[in-house]
């Protein structure tokens, strides 16, 4: 066998360098050797406090539990991962509550812009019919006796074919009057989206909300509107800088101090029954859409006003990329006291960030919607938004990276469904499949379930089994019981895996 040796060249700096000076004298040698020990020990040391640190951290990851929230956009991935930390780190959630306020008055603003938006078309509809050759002298001329504006017979059949059903909501000048009072909060939710710190503008959909469609059916010219989301709350809402303690004043900003002038004109605006009645023919359901708080206005429009953990469950902020949440359980030392959860984008252009994560978690907890049957995406108004949902959970238990990861299914949205089917709203006419089955909430859950177990059976990677929930996660307290049965599960198949049990 050959051996080499390495003789260092004479000619290499780094070897000259190393070398003792060549006059030196027995006490500078001794010097030199222990300052040399010296180094050699602290550097020794540090290696030690390196292999100790990763050590630790291999230790720490393998406890750590670590949770993916999947599922399309507004499906309850945040609202799931709130009810979490509601649950489980109170103190935190307490202590951040206040920091919420912005985002619950955008919401309420959002609120309002949707229904002035409907309004606002109906009024200019309105001016534009004296146009016709009977009312061409203006618009008192259709004032009615009683002041409120009455629309002619004669008005062209065009007017008519655009206006549809709409034609029967006579607005007054008190609704201009609102109309005028109430849109200065177009710019205070253009000011609060800023101060959250504007979103990229990823995509934008003809919708004139920022909501799912909700089967808009006679909504006239469409606007483009995009939803507002952040890339993290903890920067956006400022945590922990803006997180208070419970006995100090809210500060009164600008946002809060036109909500509370305006409060009795919003008030009027969601109870007038004109509004009403447009937003029913237009198929405007703002009370089913997210982060509806219309009917909480009195107590939201305050100078005093702090969210309630409801509100915070119940506001929306759409999430942009991967969020990672550490939470340390606050009741809890022994295993399963550390917590990763990550929260992602539901929308289409944000699934690509998914697929990281997919081997380094020990669960997944899929949120599919189910009173979306009707419902198209925002992203794409093409595609059904259960079919959807059916499409990701097909890929999510056909890939093989998720072969040893629990899955578990919320099948999301429940009270929804149920004011959508007592409302009137047919399954079959989406589902042909549904059949002749009940229009009835129980039916509805049961025919979903068994197709969510027909595509596991189908399609798994490999065979599992897998827990699935019907929830309303807006819900708090049916939702800390399902999460304590889903912790217990997870933590008992993260055991069973842990190897150094
Ligand atoms: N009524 C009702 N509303 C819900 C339910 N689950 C979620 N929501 C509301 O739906 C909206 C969307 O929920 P999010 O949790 O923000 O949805 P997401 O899946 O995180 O959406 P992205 O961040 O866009 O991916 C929020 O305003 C929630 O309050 C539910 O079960 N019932
Ligand atoms: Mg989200």
């Amino acid at each position: 066998m050959v051996v080499r040796t390495h003789k260092p060249q004479l000619s290499d700096p780094f070897f000259i360098a190393l070398q003792p000076p060549v006059n030196e004298t027995p006490a500078e040698r001794q010097q030199r050797v222990e300052l040399e020990q010296e180094q050699r020990r602290v550097s020794d040391q540090i290696d030690d406090g390196l292999a100790k640190e990763r050590a630790d951290k291999k230790k720490r990851s393998k406890r750590e539990v670590k949770v993916l929230l999947l599922g399309q956009s507004e499906s309850g991935k945040s609202t799931v991962l709130k009810n979490f930390r509601l649950k489980y780190a109170p103190l935190q959630w307490k202590a951040e509550l206040r920091s919420w306020r912005a985002v619950v008055q955008l919401n309420l603003i959002q609120n309002i812009v949707t229904i002035l938006d409907v309004m606002q078309d109906r009024l200019a509809l309105m001016d534009a019919e004296p146009a016709s050759p009977i009312l061409s002298s203006g618009p008192s001329s259709f004032t009615r006796g009683d002041g409120r504006m009455s629309i002619d017979s004669t008005v062209s059949e065009l007017t008519i074919a655009t206006s549809g059903r709409s034609a029967n909501v006579i607005f007054t000048q008190k609704h201009r009057v609102l109309n005028l009072r109430l849109s200065p909060l177009r710019e205070v939710g253009d000011d609060l989206r800023r101060r959250l710190g504007a979103a990229d503008p990823e995509f934008t959909f003809a919708n004139g909300d920022d909501g799912a469609m909700n089967g808009l059916s006679d909504a006239g010219p469409r606007k483009i509107s995009r939803e507002f989301g952040v890339r993290g709350w903890i920067g956006a809402l400022g945590f922990p800088a803006t997180a208070r303690k419970s006995d100090e004043p809210m500060p009164v900003d600008e946002p809060t101090e036109i909500l509370t002038t305006l409060r009795d004109d919003i008030v009027s605006l969601w109870e007038d029954p004109e509004v009403r009645e447009l937003l029913r023919i237009k198929g405007v359901r703002v009370e089913d859409r997210p982060g509806f708080f219309l009917s909480d206005t009195a107590r939201i429009a305050t100078r005093t006003y702090v969210p309630s953990d409801n509100d915070v469950v119940r506001a929306r902020l759409r999430t942009l990329g991967v969020q990672e949440w550490r939470i340390t359980l606050e009741q809890t030392d022994h295993f399963g006291a550390e917590w990763i959860i990550y929260d992602v984008g539901g929308s289409r252009s944000m699934r690509h960030a998914w697929l990281p994560y997919f081997d380094a978690v020990n669960a997944i907890i899929f949120l599919a919607p189910i009173s979306c049957f009707d419902e198209r995406l925002a992203e794409d108004p093409s595609v059904n938004r259960l079919e959807d949902t059916l499409m990701l959970w097909k890929a999510i238990v056909s890939s093989p990276l998720l072969g040893k990861t629990s899955l578990i299914v919320f099948l999301n949205k429940c009270d929804l469904l149920k004011r959508k089917l007592q409302s009137g709203v047919q399954v079959n006419k989406y589902l042909i499949s549904f059949g002749t089955r009940e229009n009835e909430v129980g039916t509805v859950v049961k025919y979903l379930k068994d197709k969510f177990k027909d595509i596991l059976r189908a399609d798994a990677s490999q065979p599992r089994t897998t827990y699935l929930y019907a929830t309303s996660v807006t819900d708090t307290k049916a939702t800390a019981a399902t999460l304590a049965i889903v912790r217990d599960g997870i933590i008992r198949e993260h055991l069973k895996h842990a190897e150094f049990v």
